[in-house]
């Protein structure tokens, strides 16, 4: 049986992530929002593209507290940001979603992004992958590593430098799975289920560009942020 402790350096890592994640949040609760009342497919449009500019935003101060991210060559530090956003976003909507709370509240709020203006042929895939992460009930350091590692990932567009990105990710991947043999030792497979998330989050963000352009909106209003970032107008 596999003896599996956190170092002292590891724990170190994980509260610096962890206090990082927690911290560049976005400060408008969107649950809230949306369970206060309906909006209409055009409000909706304008809170989602709010929501997003302003989580790329948190997304850059994150990055700057994952150590060694900084010292990533420049323009690999803006790859990275600029390929991991949509998905970072996905994830953190996802992790709202999976959020607990009162009965009855998830499903309106289900309800409300069901009819929020996003076009039928997007909501099933949205929707199991929200619901994939729900099953997963994950604590908060193993959504931060998730995120970190979801960032650094190396293979993205026009990183030059990928074995220094995945020499960081590799750091990350090994204090999660650390974690999750500690969480869970009745479930080894976990670590892996966690990591497959990320395979059905790239598909998802795939569409990204085609949600936003196919929304019930009649003005379909971007960012500057936005356009650089979510490849819309
Ligand atoms: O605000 C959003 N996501 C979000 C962005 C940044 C930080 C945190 C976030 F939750 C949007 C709203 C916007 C307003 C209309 C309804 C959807 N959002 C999505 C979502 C995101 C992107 C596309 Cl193309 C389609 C839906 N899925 C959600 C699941 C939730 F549980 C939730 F609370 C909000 C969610």
């Amino acid at each position: 049986k596999e003896k599996v402790e956190i170092t002292k350096e590891q724990r170190t890592l994980m509260k610096v992530i962890v206090d990082a994640y927690s911290t560049h949040q976005i400060p408008q609760d969107v649950a809230k929002k949306l369970l206060q009342e309906q909006y209409s497919a055009d409000e909706n449009f304008l809170l989602l593209t709010e929501m997003a500019t302003s989580q790329v935003q948190v997304l850059v101060e994150f990055t700057k507290n994952i150590p060694g991210f900084l010292s990533l060559d420049r323009e690999d530090q803006i790859a990275l940001l600029k390929g991991s956003a949509v998905e970072a976003m996905f994830l953190r909507s996802a992790q709202v979603f999976s959020r607990k709370m009162p009965s009855g509240q998830t499903e309106v709020l289900e309800e409300r992004i069901r009819k929020s203006g996003i076009s039928e042929e997007f909501i099933i895939p949205m929707f199991n992958f929200y619901k994939s992460i729900v099953s997963l009930h994950m604590v908060q350091e193993e959504q931060a590593l998730l995120t970190t590692i979801t960032i650094l990932t190396p293979d993205r567009p026009y990183v030059k430098d990928q074995q220094a990105v995945e020499r960081i990710q590799e750091t990350m991947l090994e204090l999660l799975r650390k974690l999750c043999v500690l969480q869970r030792p009745q479930e080894p497979q976990y670590f892996a289920r966690l990591l497959g998330r990320l395979t059905e989050l790239r598909t998802l963000s795939h569409y990204h560009a085609e949600m936003l352009t196919s929304w019930r909106t009649n003005d379909h209003k971007f960012t500057p942020l936005l356009c650089e970032i979510w490849d819309v107008q």
